[in-house]
């Protein structure tokens, strides 16, 4: 039977044993009356609402004005009575110039210089440290060796991912080596009665915003391919069944991000307030030990979590950021507290320590124009290419006391 005519559905149609007007009207009360739960529970969390403000199509002026710019930190005038400036045990560039570059005029009175948030302890900001050149080198990484098999892909269990990696195919049709005739150039979907690879990310919150169906999976060019791609995993892989870290399955942490992530723990050994929390973990005892690469697209965003899988939880987490800026938000321990929402442009670092390494955070909005000049196609082609419609994030934790 169909349904009457004027009867409105706005939450689709009612269950079909449901066969008069009046159980259809009750159904639908019911249907509101959860809604409006549902609602008025998002309003009450504050995380979740400023979330929502952050993924509105036109962000409100009045969240905007809380936004803290990384940029604009290391103008002293900047800093209020909630962000604090801190000193660094060691100037990243003379320390490692062949990771971040040689220092130069510009990064003289800003060497070692770092900012803390008063109402999230542990967290450390970095503003980028980076050349362009070195920045450069780490975004090609992640988007060439770093992401190849063996390390783990989101797109495996979905697409057989071509042997040489993503990369590698999309950079041959870019060349114009291969043309849409050519039996690589379409990446077809895996059978889906093959269950996918268990990772530490095959759960809904790294999954971004876009999902892969079996029922939606369809063949994809290189380039539909490579912007499917949501993240890698490097090092030890999370076992999803027995929500541990599986010691059989460490692959090797490539080199550069041992070096990258040691080196800024060891730079920030011994940062804290005068009068409050300080990080004391030793640079010297960091591992890295495993890692996430997550590709952004404009219009992705990473919901709100706390990465807590590690045994270690003492150790720091180390991020860096690069490409199109976003809004990262990051609180406390629960969803209860306001998050402060920061501006994280291309290059920034942000270590987790402390108790901010329990802390929900999350990536709400990537911010369109925000890619500087020096990394887009214009001027870097190829990399350019994908970069202008991207953001990638780097993170490097270690998961055992050791
Ligand atoms: O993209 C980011 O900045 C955050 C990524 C993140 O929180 C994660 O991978 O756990
Ligand atoms: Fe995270």
């Amino acid at each position: 039977m169909g349904n009457p005519p004027d009867v409105e559905l706005p939450f689709g149609p009612p269950p079909p044993h449901l066969k008069s007007k009046r159980q259809i009207r009750f159904w639908q009360r019911q249907q509101e009356e959860s809604q409006a739960k549902r609602q008025k529970k998002i309003d009450q969390d504050p995380f979740r609402y400023v979330e929502r403000c952050f993924k509105a199509r036109a962000i409100p002026p009045s969240a905007m004005a809380k936004v803290v710019h990384t940029t604009q930190l290391l103008d002293d005038s900047h800093c209020s009575d909630v962000i604090v400036p801190v000193t660094l045990a060691i100037d990243l560039r003379q320390h490692c110039s062949a990771l971040f570059g040689p220092p130069d005029t510009q990064w003289t009175p800003r060497a070692r210089k770092a900012y803390l948030i008063k109402t999230i302890p542990g967290l450390i900001i970095i503003p980028n440290p980076f050349t362009e050149s070195a920045q450069r080198h780490m975004i090609k990484h992640c988007l060439t060796d770093f992401a190849e098999p063996p390390n783990v892909s989101s797109l495996d269990g979905h697409y057989e991912r071509p042997a040489k990696g993503v990369w590698d195919l999309y950079e041959r049709h870019c060349q114009g080596q291969l043309t849409s005739d050519d039996p690589d150039y379409y990446t077809v979907p895996v059978k889906s009665n093959q269950a996918p690879v268990p990772t530490m990310y095959q759960d809904d919150t790294h999954n971004h915003t876009h999902k892969t169906s079996d029922a939606a999976a369809k063949r994809l060019s290189p380039t539909d391919l490579l912007r499917k791609q949501r993240w890698i995993t490097l090092g030890y892989q999370y076992n999803w069944q027995t929500k541990e870290y599986d010691l059989e399955h460490g692959l090797p942490m490539p080199d550069l991000l041992d070096q990258l992530s040691k080196t800024i723990v060891s730079a920030v050994q011994g940062v804290g307030l005068a009068d409050g929390w300080r990080n004391d973990y030793p640079g010297d005892q960091f591992k890295a030990e495993a890692g996430v690469i997550n590709y952004y697209q404009l219009r992705d965003a990473l919901m709100a979590h706390v990465d807590k899988s590690e045994v270690n939880m003492e150790a720091p987490l180390v991020s860096a950021s690069f490409g199109h800026a976003c809004i990262y938000l990051i609180g406390r321990t629960t969803k209860e507290t306001e998050p402060i929402p920061l501006c994280l442009s291309s290059g920034d670092v942000i270590v987790m320590t402390g108790q901010s390494r329990k802390a929900y955070h999350g990536v709400p909005r990537i911010l369109e124009q925000t890619l500087p000049s020096f990394l887009d196609s214009q001027h870097w082609p190829l990399y350019g290419g994908y970069m202008d419609q991207a953001r990638i994030n780097l993170n490097v934790r270690q998961v055992f006391n050791k």
